[in-house]
C-alpha cells in the first residue's frame, strides 16, 4: 500500500521525495496542476499520469497552497488526499515547511483539521524539525541554526514573515475551538521509541489532537518516526520521513545534468539563494531581471530575455536572477510578475534543443515553472545537498492527439527551495555527473 503525501509547495514536495527516496521508497511527485484538479473547487478526476509511471512506493502530490487562503487550501488538499486514496494509499503525510511558513491567517491548521476529519483519525504529530538544514525544535520552539525562528531571516520573508518561534502559539489560532495541542518534550524523545509511543498515547487520552514533538537530531527524528509509524496521518517537514523505513535500500534513479546550456533561474529572495547567486555570478554570466520592464510588459520582456540568454555563448553558465542582495527587493506586487516571467522564460528555453536541463531556485518560482512546462511527474535522483537533487521530469505529449501526439522527452531539473544548499550549489549542480 503506497504512502500518500501532500506538500504545500513544489520544492517542499521534492524535498520530501528526496527524503523518502533515501529511506527506501521509490517515489513519484505529481504536481497538482493539470493532473488532479480540473475543476475549481477541487473535484477529483482521478487522472494522474497514465499507467506504469505511477507505480511507486510513495506518491507525493505537490500543491501550491502555502500562501493560499485557508478555504482554498483545504479544498485542494482534500481533493489531493481523495485522489491518493483512489491510487490505493492508506497512510498519509502532510508536508509543510521546516520553518513553518504560516502567518496567523495561514492554512496549516485548517488543512490538518480537514485531513484528520477526512481520514477519520483523532491525533497526529507536528514535526517540522530538519536538523540537516539547521531546523530544530526544543520546548516547542523552532530554531533556524542558532537563532529562534522569529530572529532568523525568515522574519522578513516576502510572503510569510515569521514573527513567532513557538509552534503551539503559531498553530493554536489556526485550529477550531477546542482542538488541543500537547508538547512531547525532548527529554521523552531521548528516552527512546517506547517512551515516545507512550507519550503519544497519553497525550491522546488527555484529549490532545495535535502533539508538537521536540527533535534536535536525526536520531531523535528516527525515534519519533518509529513511534508514530502506526498513525494514519503524520504532519511535518521532510526530516521526519527519514525514519519511515521503506521497502528497498534506495529509490533513487540515475539523473544528472545532460549536455547543453547551463542555465539557472533564481526567483527566490532568500539570503541563502542571494549568496548562491553571487557565487555563481563570479563564475559565469548573470542577467538581473529589470523590474521596470517586467511591470510594463511581462510577456514581451520574458520573450526578449529568453532571446538574450540564447544569443550568448552556449558554453557560458548563465544565472537569471531577481535578487542578489537585500537592497534588490521590489514590492510584494512584483512577486507574481517575477514568477510569471521566469516561468515564461523556462517554457521558451525548454523548447530549444540546446537546453537539456534547468536549475530553478525558489519554491513558488519552481511551482510556476513546473506549471508552465506542463510537467506530469518527477522522479528523484541522487542528492546534491540536503533537500536538493536532480530530478527527471516527465512532460505531457505535444503536437496533436492520439497516435499523432509526440512524447516530449523527460527534462532533468533541479528545483531548489530558496533556503537550501551550500553557497556553491548553483555551480556544483551543473558539475554533477548522472
Ligand atoms: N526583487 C524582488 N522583489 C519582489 N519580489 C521578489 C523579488 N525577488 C523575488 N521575489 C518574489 O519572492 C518570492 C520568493 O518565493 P519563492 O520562489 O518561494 O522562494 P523561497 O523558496 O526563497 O521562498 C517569489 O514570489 C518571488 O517572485
Ligand atoms: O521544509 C522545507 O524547509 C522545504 O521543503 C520548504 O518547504 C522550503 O520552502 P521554500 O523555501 O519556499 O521552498
Amino acid at each position: 500500500m503506497p504512502l500518500g503525501a501532500i506538500a504545500d509547495d513544489l520544492t517542499g514536495a521534492t524535498d520530501l521525495a528526496i527524503m523518502l527516496t533515501d529511506a527506501g521508497y521509490e517515489t513519484v511527485v505529481v504536481p497538482e496542476e493539470g493532473t488532479l484538479l480540473a475543476e475549481a473547487g477541487g473535484a477529483t478526476r482521478g487522472a494522474g499520469p497514465d499507467g506504469p509511471s505511477l507505480q511507486a512506493d510513495a506518491i507525493v502530490v505537490a500543491l501550491k497552497t502555502r500562501t493560499a487562503p485557508p478555504g482554498d487550501a483545504v479544498g485542494r488538499s482534500l481533493a489531493a488526499v481523495r485522489w491518493l486514496r483512489q491510487q490505493g494509499c492508506g497512510r498519509f503525510y502532510f508536508k509543510y515547511c521546516s520553518t513553518f511558513d504560516s502567518t496567523p491567517q495561514g492554512n496549516i491548521g485548517p488543512v490538518a483539521e480537514a485531513l484528520m476529519d477526512e481520514l477519520g483519525t483523532s491525533m497526529t504529530v507536528v514535526v517540522p524539525s530538519f536538523p540537516a538544514t539547521g531546523r530544530t525544535v526544543y520546548q516547542g520552539n523552532l530554531f533556524v541554526h542558532e537563532k529562534p525562528l522569529q530572529e532568523s531571516s525568515l522574519r522578513d520573508h516576502p510572503l510569510t514573515p515569521m514573527r513567532d518561534s513557538n509552534l503551539i502559539r503559531l498553530l493554536q489560532p489556526q485550529l477550531r475551538e477546542g482542538s488541543r495541542i500537547a508538547l512531547l518534550p525532548l527529554t521523552t524523545v531521548m528516552e527512546g521509541t517506547e517512551a515516545v509511543r507512550d507519550g503519544l498515547r497519553r497525550a491522546e487520552a488527555d484529549g490532545a489532537r495535535y502533539v508538537v514533538v521536540d527533535a534536535v537530531t536525526d536520531e531523535h527524528l528516527r525515534t519519533v518516526a518509529r513511534a508514530a509509524n502506526g498513525l494514519t496521518l503524520l504532519t511535518g517537514g521532510s526530516g521526519l520521513a527519514q525514519g519511515l523505513a521503506g521497502p528497498r535500500a534506495s529509490g533513487a534513479i540515475s539523473v544528472g545534468p545532460a549536455r547543453g546550456r547551463r542555465i539557472t533561474l533564481a526567483g527566490s529572495a532568500s539570503k541563502t539563494t542571494q549568496a548562491q547567486v553571487r557565487h555563481a555570478l563570479e563564475r559565469g554570466r548573470g542577467i538581473q531581471l529589470d523590474l521596470n520592464r517586467l511591470r510594463e510588459d511581462v510577456a514581451g520582456y520574458s520573450e526578449a530575455l529568453a532571446e538574450e540568454i540564447l544569443a550568448g555563448d552556449p558554453a557560458d553558465a548563465v544565472t537569471v536572477y531577481a535578487t542578489a542582495s537585500p537592497e534588490d527587493l521590489g514590492s510584494l506586487e512584483d512577486a507574481p510578475l517575477i514568477e510569471e516571467c521566469l516561468a515564461r522564460v523556462a517554457r521558451a528555453l525548454s523548447q530549444e534543443e540546446s537546453v537539456q536541463g534547468l536549475v530553478v531556485a525558489g519554491g513558488e518560482t519552481s511551482g510556476a515553472v513546473i506549471e508552465a512546462l506542463g510537467i506530469r511527474s518527477l522522479r528523484m535522483g541522487r542528492t546534491l545537498d540536503p533537500g536538493v537533487a536532480w530530478a527527471l521530469a516527465e512532460r505531457g505529449a505535444t503536437g496533436g492527439e492520439g497516435d499523432s501526439a509526440e512524447q516530449t522527452p523527460p527534462l532533468p531539473l533541479v528545483l531548489k527551495s530558496g533556503n537550501f544548499g551550500g553557497e556553491d550549489l548553483l555551480t556544483r549542480a551543473w558539475d554533477m555527473k548522472a
